[in-house]
């Protein structure tokens, strides 16, 4: 953090150049929040000069009442004194108040702009590097931001703009009592390499209190997800342990550094009274040669708290510093992360959905190689089925179908644009997915349903729930489509869900449908009447179904095959489902399957939502 308060030519002197260059879009977020708050940090700045000189007030007016008032016994020039005292204390709270809220501002501004830039970035990290970061780091991410924010409006931050009080008070203390004046910088010189002693953390870069909690909000926010599993299993004990090590060692370190920190408290606490005991020592020894007043002594007395206490709080601030310093280095490094294909000014047209796989290879960020040298066509239109063992790398390629993923090597078509050139929320609009885990949004079913499609109105969100099978167990709720549903959509059944999120896919009527494992959860009704639709969506749309089922698989005209060795095979249900499956190929499709039979009010909503 402290490279952004820099004047701004150190501040790029001393900026990563490597990630200069790389410059993605949010990298130079929080440099030009920095630049944007200066504003507010000059004017609080400027306003520290006027609260400085009136923290003299006090000191003066103590030196005054000794050498005017009771040495002449002026009680109308005491009084004149306390009305302009009072006066100036009232415009020593407004200026305080005026510095407390323009930094105030300043960190909103920055807890504004940053979590925004971070929000934006974590929804355009490609989905490779997200799986790779658990919510729970990005949770912390953003608490990183508040901390950051602290770091520039909190304690620390009135403590740098109090320093130059602590050098009008030695200023002053050389006019009006210098013979004490070496005593108060040999205080101000143990305090500050004390201060500097205790800053471990700020040299070291780096919070082990912090480093362990984050470790420890990991494990607690995994307990949290998989709750309802370990109560399933009835085995919580070694979830249990692991997170009590974490939590030991956490709390060891909070303890230790607590305890660091206490005794730097109760030090500078002793130190300072041994120092306003060693001021009046040496005060009262130049009384006695009369080198200075007893008003002086006094004044000097209140000046040595207003020389001394900016340094003294800056010691107990340095741990927000390094938090915040620790926050902003990591922020940084986020938000340099590449993130994918910036939207083109030119959008992809609606396509017809023939895919082109042109040596395509993938390797995930751990090494993994999921396929190698792959080439295919997919459609234009039909109903295809990506069938091959667990783990064989079935999902893989119907992410890199989505565009949810990037080939590592190769090329991906869509009619005849290379997909690398859109970004997901481009394609997405064209080719939408059905992911294996379905995730809901909690709120009125309704809302959730015209999240993917503002412009859906009533009609069209029947439509899209009665074709995904959602509307029958929907209109049986007491509150019908305005249900309210929980977090991750609790309150239904695996299979209403799909249903649901089927229902969302249909609503924004894409040109190709790719589903990973569509049928899982369904009972056999849900999965005969969802092959219809499919069926008869497919006459017009490239729908894409990741499955196990040889009930869907021989619905396919074509059938890819992920061996699981980094190669598809490609051939007809006839060709491949019985070396497949084991067992001939399954009788001929009923008329419902094939969709021949499809009735004519489902051809009807399919068509009423393409339109
Ligand atoms: N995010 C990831 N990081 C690293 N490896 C991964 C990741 N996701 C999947 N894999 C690995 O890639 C391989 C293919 O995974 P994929 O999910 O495509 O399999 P699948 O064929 O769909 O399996 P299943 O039938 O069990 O759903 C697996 O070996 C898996 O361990």
């Amino acid at each position: 953090m402290i490279r952004y308060l820099l004047p701004h030519q150190l501040a790029s002197a001393t900026a990563n150049p490597a990630a200069a260059e790389a410059a993605p879009s949010y990298s130079n977020a929080i440099a030009d929040s920095f630049r944007k708050a200066t504003l507010q940090l000059r004017q609080a700045a400027w306003l520290s000069l006027p609260i400085s000189l009136l923290g003299l007030l006090p000191s003066i007016f103590l030196l005054q009442v000794y050498n005017r008032v009771i040495a002449r016994g002026g009680t109308a020039t005491l009084i004149a004194m306390v009305a302009g005292v009072l006066c100036f204390l009232s415009l020593e709270w407004w200026l305080r108040r005026k510095r407390a809220r323009t930094l105030r501002e300043a960190g909103a501004m920055l807890d504004r702009d940053v979590s925004q830039a971070l929000m934006n970035a974590m929804l355009r990290h490609p989905l490779a590097t997200l799986e790779q970061r658990p919510s729970s780091q990005w949770l912390q991410l953003f608490r990183d931001v508040s901390s950051m924010r602290s770091g520039m409006s909190g304690g620390l931050a009135t403590s740098v703009l109090d320093l130059p009080m602590a050098l009008l008070a030695l200023i002053v203390i050389g006019i009006i009592a210098w013979p004490v004046l070496p005593v108060i910088l040999v205080a101000m010189v143990v305090l500050g390499v004390l201060a500097w002693w205790w800053a471990d953390e700020v040299r070291s870069g780096r919070v082990e209190e912090v480093a362990q909690a984050r470790m420890l909000d990991r494990s607690t926010a995994e307990i949290c997800n998989a709750r309802g599993t370990l109560k399933v299993l009835g085995y919580d004990t070694a979830a249990k342990q692991s997170w009590q090590a974490g939590y030991d060692q956490w709390l060891a370190e909070s303890f230790r550094k607590n305890g660091e920190m206490e005794d730097a408290r109760e030090t500078s606490h002793v130190l300072l009274t041994l120092f306003s005991i060693s001021v009046i020592t040496m005060g009262a020894i130049a009384i006695n040669a009369q080198w200075m007043s007893i008003g002086s002594l006094m004044a000097v007395n209140l000046l040595s708290s207003k020389a001394l206490g900016p340094i003294a709080q800056l010691a107990g601030n340095w741990r927000s510093m390094a938090r915040a310093n620790e926050a902003t280095e990591r922020l940084q490094a986020v938000l340099e992360e590449p993130l994918e294909t910036a939207a083109q000014t030119v959008e992809l047209p609606r396509p017809r959905g023939l895919f082109h796989l042109d040596q395509v290879s993938f390797q995930y960020p751990s090494g993994h190689a999921s396929l190698e040298q792959v080439s295919l066509e997919i459609g234009p239109g039909g109903l295809h089925a990506i069938v091959g063992r667990n783990g064989a790398g079935k999902s893989t390629l119907a992410k890199l179908l989505a565009g949810l993923y990037q080939p590592t090597q190769g090329r991906i078509f869509i009619d005849e644009y290379d997909m690398a050139q859109f970004p997901r929320s481009d394609l997405g609009r064209w080719i939408g997915c059905l992911a294996q885990q379905v995730y809901w949004f909690s709120g009125p079913i309704v809302d959730s349903l015209r999240m993917v499609n503002p412009e859906a109105d009533d009609n069209k969100i029947i439509t899209a729930c009665h074709l995904s099978g959602a509307h029958g167990f929907i209109s049986r709720l007491p509150n019908g489509y305005q249900t309210v549903l929980g977090e991750g959509g609790t309150g239904l059944s695996a299979g209403e869900l799909r249903k649901l999120a089927l229902a969302q896919l249909f609503l924004r009527n894409p040109s190709v449908l790719i589903l990973d494992e569509p049928s899982n959860d369904l009972d056999f009704e849900s999965e005969t009447s969802l092959l219809q639709t499919l069926k008869h969506i497919s006459l017009k749309h490239t729908v894409i179904v990741v499955t196990h089922s040889v009930r869907v698989a021989s619905l396919a005209q074509h059938i890819y095959h992920v061996r699981g060795d980094g190669s598809v095979e490609h051939g007809s249900p006839k060709q491949l489902l019985p070396e497949l499956f084991g067992t001939p190929r399954e009788p001929a499709p009923s008329p419902a399957e094939t969709g021949a039979g499809t009735t004519e009010q489902d051809n009807s909503q399919v068509q009423e939502l393409a339109s």
